[in-house]
Order: structure tokens, then sequence, then C-alpha cells
């Protein structure tokens, strides 16, 4: 296997910061790719180990690129996440001024996270959307825009200056990055875990939705991210992203899938890995009866029963 991690690029992404926090990234090759999509293909075409994408800020929600990669295709698994704290920093070519400034670019994602700053100090400018930050920075340096948001550590890559930095509408604005690779065995628990899966609703039914979180509800199982995403096949038509405490070898995790499983037109099991959020000590305990201990009691009490031996 290649020992490669494709990122979302070019060189000096927040993606490629998060990405070098990872200790594995340092014994891999890592190469940008010029969208989400571009990355994960690279993993689906056997071309690189991993891919290293955004796919939820603190501000928005969930990144819609990568969700819907995820959904659909090959199937992939997330395998290990990053939280980043983001603040922007606004690069212009040297000499720009503020009042230069015609056209800004940024990833989509950017957008929510700058809109009140740009809207009280460049009212006037025209948005332009990027495949990136760092790819808005690269088109500064090449003209084609005035000025780009991205981290200030791309002004150095790009040739560019800081004109304004800490630009941020929202206090403690985190992305959240996952390392995707092809389908194997997940990593072991580690005690504070997530799993993330994609359901799809057999039929349309009153309490469709509530019957799906139902089964994370009555095994006591925590939800951490749940994003409805059109299926393509029609108005109203959707399937549902969701995160949820604990790993698929949790007892209760298992038996919450088994049970989707059986209801769900389609289940995708997209991994069970360490969560970025918290340790292990702030995990809470699980609700009463709903521990590794008590479902393995309550199996054995169902097979003596079918025995004849209670
Ligand atoms: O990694 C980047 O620089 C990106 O373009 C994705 C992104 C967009 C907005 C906030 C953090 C990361």
């Amino acid at each position: 296997m290649p020992a490669s991690y494709a990122y979302l690029g070019p060189e000096g992404t927040f993606t490629e910061v998060a990405l070098r926090t990872l200790p594995e990234a340092a014994t891999r090759e890592l190469i940008p790719y010029v969208s989400v999509q571009s990355a994960l293909d690279a993993v689906r075409a056997g071309e690189a180990e991993a891919a290293f994408v955004p796919i939820e800020n603190s501000v928005e929600g969930g990144i819609t690129t990568t969700l819907d990669e995820l959904v659909a295709g090959a199937p992939l698994m997330i395998y290990r996440e990053v939280l980043l704290s983001i603040t922007f920093a606004l690069l212009v070519r040297p000499g720009t001024r503020l009042s230069d400034i015609k056209t800004v670019s940024a990833h989509p994602a950017a957008q929510p996270q700058v809109r009140n700053w740009l809207k009280n100090n460049l009212p006037d400018a025209h948005w332009e959307s990027a495949a990136s930050n760092a790819d808005a920075a690269r088109l500064v340096q090449e003209g084609q825009y005035d000025a780009a948001f991205a981290g200030e550590f791309a002004a150095a890559r790009y040739g560019l200056q800081a004109l304004e930095t800490g630009i941020h509408d929202a206090e403690n604005a985190q992305t959240r990055f996952v390392l995707v690779g092809r389908p194997a065995r997940p990593a072991a628990p580690t005690g504070a875990d997530k799993t993330s899966v994609v359901l799809w609703q057999r039929d349309d039914h009153p309490g469709g939705l509530r019957d799906l979180l139902g089964e994370f509800a009555t095994r006591g199982v925590n939800l951490m991210l749940l994003q409805s995403r059109p299926t393509g096949a029609g108005i109203g038509n959707y399937c549902f992203c969701i995160d949820a405490e604990g790993h698929i070898s949790d007892r209760r995790v298992a038996e919450t899938l088994m049970g989707l499983k059986r209801i769900c037109l389609e289940v995708r099991f997209l991994g069970s890995y360490p969560r970025a959020d918290i340790g292990v000590q702030d995990v809470r305990s699980p609700r009463q009866g709903t521990s590794d201990e008590e479902f393995v009691a309550a199996s054995h009490w169902v097979a003596r029963c079918q025995d004849g031996r209670f």
C-alpha cells in the first residue's frame, strides 16, 4: 500500500495544518489535491492510503461536499478526527490597501465565519468561492482576486501579506477534519470513541425519523451529529448522517446498529474512531442498563430461559 496521505490542498490549507498534528502524518508523504472529491477518489483508486479532509465546522455544521462523497460511491471509512480552532487572516499582495479591495475569495465554508467582518469592513467587496482557502491565496498571488481569507501561515507560501489577522465572527470556531481510508477493521476502542453511520429510511411514514432515533435512545447511545442530505431522488428524499458516542465494539452501539439494520433500507457504516473533543477521563458512564456487562448478562439470561434453566 502506498505510504501517502492525500489532503485538500494546495499547500497552506487549514487541512494541512490539522493533518500535521497527527503523529502518523510524519511517516507519510503528504500529497495536496485540488478538491475533497479528488483526494477521496485517490483513496478509492488506491493511489493514496488515506485522505484528510474537512467534514464539519462549529458555525455552519456539516461540510456538504465531504458528507455527500462519504454517502455515495464506493464505501470509505473514517479512521481519525482532528479539531482545529480557526481564525482567518485577510491576505493581499504587498502594497494593497483595504480601500483597493474589490474581490475577496475563500472556501465556501469560510463565508459564514467572516460574514459580519466583511459587512463591517468591506461591505461592497464581491465574494468569489475557491476550492480551498489556500487556493484563494494562490489566486490572489496570480492577480485573479484582490484578497483571500486564509490562515496567516499561508501568507509566506504565496508571497502575500496579512492586512488583518484574527478574523472570526464566532468565538471559538472550530473545524473538524477526518482521515478517510478504504474499509478495514476499525481501530480498537480507546474508551472515548465515536461511530459514524448513514441511514436510509425504508419508507416514508409519520414518525419515521423518530423510529430511527429511538434505536439510539433505547440503548442509551448519545448523538453528536445529525445532518440530513438529499438522496437526489426528488424533493423530500433524504438520508441521515449520524455521529454517535461509542465504538462498534460497545454492546449498546452494536445492538443499535443491528436495530437500524433491521428497520432501514440501508445502513452505511462509516467507522468507529477516537474522538478528538474529550479524553477517556471525561467520558460519561453509560446510562443504567446500557453497559456491556448489563447487555451480556441479559443475553445470558435469555439463553438460560431458552434452555429452561432460569
Ligand atoms: O483547509 C482549508 O483551508 C479549507 O479550505 C477548508 C476549510 C474551510 C474553512 C475553515 C476551515 C477549513
